[in-house]
C-alpha cells in the first residue's frame, strides 16, 4: 500500500520519545527494591486544586471562596450546562484559556477522535488541530488518497469491508509513533483490538452522540457516501439511518466506551435539536483532555513526592556491601593484607 509514503512524506514529527513513563517505571522499582528503605509518602493531605499556578500548594482560604463563588455564578442551569455556548465572544476566550494550559502540558501527545458516522470526528477534528497547531489526518481520506483518491464506498465495493480495515489498522499503526497529530478515525476502527493498542499511546476520543442527531446528519450528506448506510433508495434515508446506526451502536458501544475521554455531542437552548456547534464541541473536547493530562500530572507529582527514609545507612551500605571493602576487612575488622589494603 502506498501509504507508508504518504505518510513519511506528509509528517515531518520524530517519533514520540515517552521518556518521562520510562523515568517513572524505572525509579519505582529501583526504590523498593531494597527493603530496608521505604519510600513513604512526605504528606498525604490532598493538593488544593484551583489553578496551575497554585497548583501544588494549598490554596489560602480567601482563594478557595472566590473561585467557588465565580464557579457558581457562570449562569449554568439544570436545563442549559453549558451557557457560554451561546456566546461565542465568550467561548473564544474560553477556548483561548484552556488551550494556553492544555498546550504546555499535553508536549505533543496524539489525540485519537472516535465515534459513529455523522459525529463530527472530521469537522471537529480539523478544528481542534488548528487549534492546537496539530497535524489533522482523516484515516478514511488518507486510505482514499493512497488508492488514487478513489472513495471509500468504491474501496468497499470492490475490494470488501476486510481488505478496508486492513488498510485503516496499517494507517493508524504508522501515524502512532509521530507527535502533534490529531488523528480522525473511521467509524469502525475501534473494532480491531490492535488499533487500541496504538491508539492508547495518545489520548483517545470519544464523539458520543444520540442516533437520531447523526442520522439527521449522514441522511443530510446522502447514505451513498456511507457504504454501510447506503440502501440503494430508501424511501426515508433519515429513517433507514437511524434504524442501521442503533445497530451498529449497539455493537460498538462497548468498545467505544475504552476511550480516555467522552464527550457528548447534546445541544442545549437554542442547540437543543441540532446537538452541540463545532466549536463548543471541541471546547468540550479540550477541557475533558485538559482535566485528563493534569490528572495525570497530579499523579506523577504525587508519585515523586517520597523522601528514602534511612538515607544515611543506604549511603553506608556501599562500603558494607562492596565486595572490594569486604575482602579488604578481616573479621576482626583490621584490614588485610594486599593490594586491597594499599587501595
Ligand atoms: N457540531 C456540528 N453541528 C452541525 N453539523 C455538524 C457538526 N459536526 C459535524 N456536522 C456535520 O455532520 C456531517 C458529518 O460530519 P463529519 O464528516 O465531520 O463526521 P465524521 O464523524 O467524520 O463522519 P464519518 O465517520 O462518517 O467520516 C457533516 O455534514 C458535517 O458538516
Ligand atoms: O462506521 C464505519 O464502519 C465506517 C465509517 C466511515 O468513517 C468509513 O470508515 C467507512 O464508511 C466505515
Amino acid at each position: 500500500m502506498a501509504s507508508s509514503q504518504l505518510l513519511q512524506r506528509r509528517t515531518g514529527a520524530a517519533p514520540a520519545a515517552r521518556g518521562s513513563q520510562a523515568h517513572a517505571a524505572l525509579l519505582r522499582p529501583a526504590v523498593s527494591r531494597h527493603t530496608p528503605f521505604t519510600a513513604a509518602p512526605r504528606s498525604a493531605a490532598p493538593v488544593a486544586r484551583i489553578s496551575r499556578s497554585s497548583w501544588g500548594r494549598r490554596a489560602e482560604p480567601s482563594l478557595l471562596v472566590s473561585v467557588r463563588a465565580a464557579a457558581e455564578d457562570d449562569g449554568r442551569t439544570p436545563d442549559h450546562p453549558y451557557p457560554w455556548e451561546e456566546d461565542y465572544d465568550l467561548l473564544g476566550d474560553k477556548v483561548k484559556a484552556v488551550t494556553d494550559e492544555l498546550e504546555k502540558d499535553l508536549k505533543g501527545c496524539n489525540i485519537w477522535l472516535v465515534g459513529m458516522m455523522g459525529s463530527g470526528k472530521s469537522t471537529v477534528g480539523k478544528m481542534l488541530a488548528n487549534t492546537l497547531k496539530y497535524t489533522f489526518f482523516d484515516t478514511d481520506s488518507v486510505i482514499e488518497l493512497a488508492h488514487d483518491k478513489k472513495p471509500v464506498s468504491q474501496i468497499f465495493a470492490e475490494e470488501g469491508q476486510d481488505y478496508f480495515r486492513q488498510c485503516e489498522a496499517q494507517i493508524i499503526k504508522e501515524l502512532s509513533p509521530y507527535r502533534n497529530l490529531v488523528i480522525a478515525t473511521g467509524g469502525g476502527a475501534v473494532l480491531r483490538p490492535e488499533n487500541w493498542g496504538y491508539m492508547h499511546l495518545g489520548i483517545v476520543c470519544w464523539l458520543n452522540g444520540d442516533v437520531e442527531l447523526l442520522a439527521r446528519r449522514v441522511a443530510k450528506d446522502g447514505l451513498d457516501k456511507r457504504p454501510l448506510l447506503a440502501e440503494g433508495g430508501a424511501a426515508d434515508p433519515q429513517a433507514a439511518a437511524r434504524a442501521k446506526l442503533g445497530s451498529l451502536l449497539d455493537e460498538r458501544r462497548r468498545f467505544y466506551e475504552n476511550a480516555d475521554v467522552v464527550v457528548s455531542l447534546e445541544g442545549y437552548g437554542r442547540d437543543a435539536e441540532n446537538g452541540a456547534p463545532s466549536p463548543a464541541v471541541m471546547y468540550r473536547l479540550l477541557t475533558a483532555v485538559n482535566e485528563k493530562v493534569q490528572a495525570k500530572k497530579r499523579e506523577q507529582a504525587e508519585r515523586m513526592n517520597f523522601r528514602i527514609e534511612g538515607a544515611e545507612q543506604l549511603r553506608n551500605m556501599r562500603t558494607m556491601e562492596s565486595p572490594a571493602a569486604a575482602a579488604a576487612v578481616q573479621p576482626g575488622g583490621e584490614a588485610a593484607e594486599g593490594p586491597a589494603q594499599a587501595a
